[in-house]
């Protein structure tokens, strides 16, 4: 059993105060702030301070996770995480989602060099073959994402948890050395997706907040709720690069919060992907019907570590 501070995060998101604007008033430290995301235990006067500052009682910020009230693949990603297990479920998600993930969007290294640099923290390379070096640094910045998107899997969604997502991914690229490319940052120019303009940078805050805000209102949540903000998000395009995989990024992160098996992207789904993201407000079938068979794919890890999800 550990504990998770689930509670917390949604009192704050209600009373629109960030967790760094709590613990500044009431002095909390950095490390303890790192504490509530990695689900750790804080002193009982903190939580006592909290509790006073919040106006609410012990039981609406903090609870226990135990495996009626949250998935087992949720709990195993995390357990096997804290521990560093290898050849677990935690271990191949990483391999399989950072390599589908960035490899639609133009990666060249192969799975076996992204099980490489995660395994080993080396790369194997061809004889006279290139690889770009954004390659390795985005890779390594997705196993970070990943760490990042387990410890945060129950919190709301919110703009600086997914700014957060997109600093992580980018940080060291060559991209954040571009002085219009702020790495954690919205866009700066306007972009298009297949052809499409997408949400000017002067409305990317405005419009990110009012989709988190109708989302995170919602009394429950349908796998469809999910791949709808996941449309709807991408639409928006909030950053200069980098929003495929932090909108994937989330719709793991919010399946794995509200039960539903996870879905990954490959190379044999992408062109069906794309085209459902296309005719989503002509026809929502295509897009769902796709990430149900990417759901189906992720399904065959989950059957070799025998867990089972409906
Ligand atoms: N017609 C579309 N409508 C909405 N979103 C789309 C459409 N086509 C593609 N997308 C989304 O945009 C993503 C790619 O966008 P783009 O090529 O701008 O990449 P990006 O912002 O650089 O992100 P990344 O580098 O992670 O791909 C796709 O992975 C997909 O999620």
């Amino acid at each position: 059993m550990s504990i998770v501070y689930k509670g917390l995060f949604e009192v704050l998101s209600k009373k629109n105060i960030s967790i760094s604007e709590m613990s500044k008033d009431l002095n909390i430290s950095s490390a303890t702030q790192a504490k509530f995301r990695k689900g750790e235990y804080v002193s009982l006067q903190t939580l006592e301070s909290i509790c006073k500052y919040l106006s609410v009682g012990i039981n609406d910020i903090v609870s226990f996770l135990t495996v009626e009230n949250s998935s087992i693949l949720y709990q195993r990603l995390r357990e096997e995480m804290s521990h560093k297990i290898k050849g677990s479920i935690y271990h191949e998600t990483q391999i399989l989602l950072t390599y589908n993930s960035n490899h639609i969007e133009g990666s060249q290294l192969s799975p076996d060099q992204t099980r490489y640099i995660f395994e080993t923290n080396t790369i194997k390379i061809d004889k006279d073959s290139l690889i770009n070096v954004d390659d390795i640094i985005e890779t390594q910045n997705h196993f970070r994402c990943i760490d990042y998107m387990i410890e945060s899997t129950l919190e709301p969604l919110s703009e600086s948890l997914i700014k957060d997502l997109h600093r992580i991914l980018k940080t060291g690229t060559s991209d954040a050395k571009l002085d219009w490319f702020i790495v954690g940052e919205y866009k700066q120019r306007p972009n298009t997706v297949g052809g499409i303009a997408t949400t000017k940078p002067v409305k990317v805050q405005n419009e990110l907040i009012s989709l988190i805000g109708k989302y995170e209102n919602k009394k429950e949540y349908s796998f469809e709720d999910i791949i709808e903000f996941h449309y709807q998000f991408e639409c928006i395009h909030p950053f200069q690069d980098g929003n495929g995989r932090v909108g994937r990024l989330i719709a793991f992160k919010e399946c794995l919060r509200h039960g539903f098996a996870p879905f990954t992207i490959d190379e044999s789904i992408k062109l069906f992907y794309y085209r459902g993201l296309k005719e989503w407000k002509s026809d929502k079938g295509y897009l769902i019907d796709t990430c149900l068979s990417g759901q189906d794919k992720y399904k065959k890890l989950l059957d070799m570590f025998n867990i089972s999800y409906e």
